[in-house]
């Protein structure tokens, strides 16, 4: 038996009573870069693992994948030598192998082992950065679950915290709108874990892309109710998601929503300790991490969730940036820029350099006087200063939710088709197949190709590339720094006290602004005009850009925009002109 499955005997809540602070994993931001091809192919199924059967191609992709570690900076844990995954590792006494115990102990104490051969495998369905999702069923009580397996390349110790994170903060959270972790599966042969969740036929991101699904405001009303609730429980534990967007927040088929994939949630007690400011996907960020905050609260995930809102009223993402300048500027052009006491009082990091030269007006209400009774909570959620973004309580207190139309019951829901993410992707896929094989089949009989102009929902969004990195980019060259590889390094060895991967200071010698300059007049704000808000369908995702590096290609499938300065968009924000000692200075070429 190559597997174990962990159930949990006691109680989230008295573990967590039981926890202490420093026993807490410390925190760090995953980089989530490099979802190469070869991961869906290192998968080995329960049955296979149980065999030990390791497949060719999953000794392949090793190489490429351990080119590609996560980082943290701050474990000083003793881990075991990295072991080959085909080595049978010691089993304890309940049946965890001895790497897991070494390095994530804590998370899975008082949890009992099952053997993984109770689970039939049964589809993929969803594939994350650091993970993929299987449909299993599980074969004792006969109950369909989801299975996220959790990939630790040579057992990098870095991989095993996050999970083992993401373990202990899901121990933590009891709440119908949040989702429940049931159990675990360790494979004693491919180096991997398995978490066992409840299954969701759904996620937001995949229902809003979905050709002939509108939502009402109603159902908005509802989703939106939900999501603030299992966040206020998320808060209420101390805890933050940081990563809330569509394809994260699972819907099941009576219409309930459930927050997921805790991956970079953090426990937290206000004002305590910096935590990084690399976290949040890109679309959904809030302006504070942008500007390199590392004391921030609730008000990280109460943006994102201003965001979603708006995005289901709109149907389409309401600020899809393809670089942090990019995003910060958008916005500014949507929400405002800070008040001059904002920018005195909030002492960012980035503050002084991403200032822009004038200021704009807030335009929300504009945009969304068309559904007024969105429009306060709108307002309130996606605040310039987090402070005013209050909390999801007095959110679900507002009179978003207190006036009609009121949020119908889940259960009144339409009844949808599964939809996810994956789903959408892979529609766009064969799309994109056909497409190619139609173009093919013109040229052989000679007949003029024909461009195609439309395009799947999904790939008329913008997909952002890797979200960290490109200020920093900007910020290292910017200050003339002679390190060949200064963003690796930062990526790799940021201060521990960061939380992770928070990269340099800014050295205040070198301080000036950088300027959105003449570049300002050439952003369109495409998403928005009154005409376009409401009600209409989604010609966009509700999911966002991914947190991994895109391609090139990725960069260019996006919908036709105007650009900065009539760059292309792979060049986006990494144009911007940066204002250093009087002299104006063009970054370019990187992506
Ligand atoms: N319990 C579940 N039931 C059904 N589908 C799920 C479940 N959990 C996750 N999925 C699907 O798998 C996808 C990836 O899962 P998840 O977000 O947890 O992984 P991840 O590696 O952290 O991903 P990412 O890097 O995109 O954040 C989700 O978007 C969702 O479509």
């Amino acid at each position: 038996m190559g597997c174990v499955i962990g159930k949990q005997s006691q109680s989230p809540s008295s573990d967590h009573r039981r926890r202490t602070n420093s026993e807490a994993p410390p925190d760090h931001s995953r980089t989530r870069r490099g979802r190469s091809s070869d991961q869906s192919s290192s998968v080995v199924s329960v049955n296979d693992a149980v065999d030990g059967v390791v497949t060719v191609k999953e000794q392949m992709g090793q190489s490429q994948r351990q080119q590609k570690a996560r980082h943290t900076g701050d474990f000083s844990v003793t881990v075991p030598a990295p072991e080959r995954c085909r080595v049978i590792p010691d089993l304890n006494q309940k049946g965890w192998p001895s790497w897991l115990m070494a390095v994530a102990g804590e998370a899975i104490r008082d949890w009992t082992p099952r053997h993984a051969n109770t689970f039939q495998k049964l589809d993929k369905i969803g594939q994350g950065t650091y993970s993929n999702v299987y449909k299993a069923r599980d074969l004792l009580t006969g109950k369909i679950v989801a299975l996220k397996k959790v990939r630790f390349d040579n057992l990098e110790p870095e991989s095993i915290k996050f999970m083992a994170r993401e373990i202990l903060i899901l121990r933590k959270l009891d709440h119908p709108n949040v989702i429940k972790l049931e159990g675990l599966v360790t494979s004693r042969m491919s180096c991997s874990l398995y978490l066992v969740f409840e299954y969701m036929e759904h996620d937001l991101a995949g229902l809003a892309a979905s050709q002939g699904i509108k939502f009402t405001e109603t159902q908005v009303k509802c989703y939106m109710k939900q999501l603030l609730s299992g966040l206020e429980h998320c808060h209420k534990h101390g805890v933050l998601h940081r990563d809330i967007k569509g394809s994260n927040l699972l819907i099941d088929n009576e219409g309930i929503l459930k927050i997921a994939d805790f991956g970079l949630a953090t426990s937290y007690v206000p004002g305590q300790r910096p935590l990084t400011s690399r976290v949040v996907t890109l679309w959904y960020r809030p302006p504070e991490l942008l500007l390199g905050a590392t004391f921030y609260g609730v008000g990280v995930d109460l943006w994102s969730a201003g965001c979603i809102l708006a995005e289901l009223l709109s149907g389409k993402p309401i600020m899809p940036g393809r670089t942090e300048v990019e995003q910060l500027h958008k916005i500014f052009k949507l929400c405002g820029s800070p008040s001059e006491e904002y920018w005195k009082k909030s002492k960012l990091p980035n503050a002084t350099l991403f200032k822009p030269q004038h200021p704009y007006k807030r335009c929300l209400a504009e945009i969304f006087k068309d559904v007024p009774s969105s429009l306060s909570l709108i307002e309130t959620l996606l605040s310039i200063d987090p402070e005013e973004r209050s909390t999801a309580t007095a959110a679900l207190n507002s009179e978003f939710f207190t006036t009609e139309p009121y949020a119908c019951e889940p259960s009144s829901l339409p009844k949808y088709p599964p939809s996810k993410e994956i789903d959408v992707k892979l529609r766009d896929k064969e799309a994109r197949r056909k497409r190619t094989l139609a173009g093919k089949v013109n040229a052989v009989d000679g007949t003029r190709r024909i461009k195609v102009r439309e395009r799947p929902a999904r790939a008329r969004a913008v997909p952002a590339p890797e979200a960290n990195a490109e200020i920093q980019v900007n910020l290292d060259k910017w200050r003339g720094m002679t390190q060949t590889n200064a963003k690796s390094k930062s990526e790799k060895f940021p201060p521990p006290h960061q939380d992770g991967a928070v990269g340099h200071t800014i050295d205040a010698s070198n301080k000036g602004p950088v300027s959105f300059g003449k570049s300002d007049t050439y952003f369109s704000s495409s998403i928005f005009n009154s005409k376009s808000s409401g009600f209409a369908k989604s010609s966009g995702p509700a999911g966002g850009p991914s947190r991994r590096r895109k391609t090139n290609r990725d960069l260019h499938s996006g919908p036709s925009q105007k650009f900065i300065g009539g760059f292309k968009p792979s060049s986006i924000g990494i144009s911007m002109d940066i204002m250093f000692k009087g002299k104006s200075e063009v970054l370019g070429g990187q992506n």
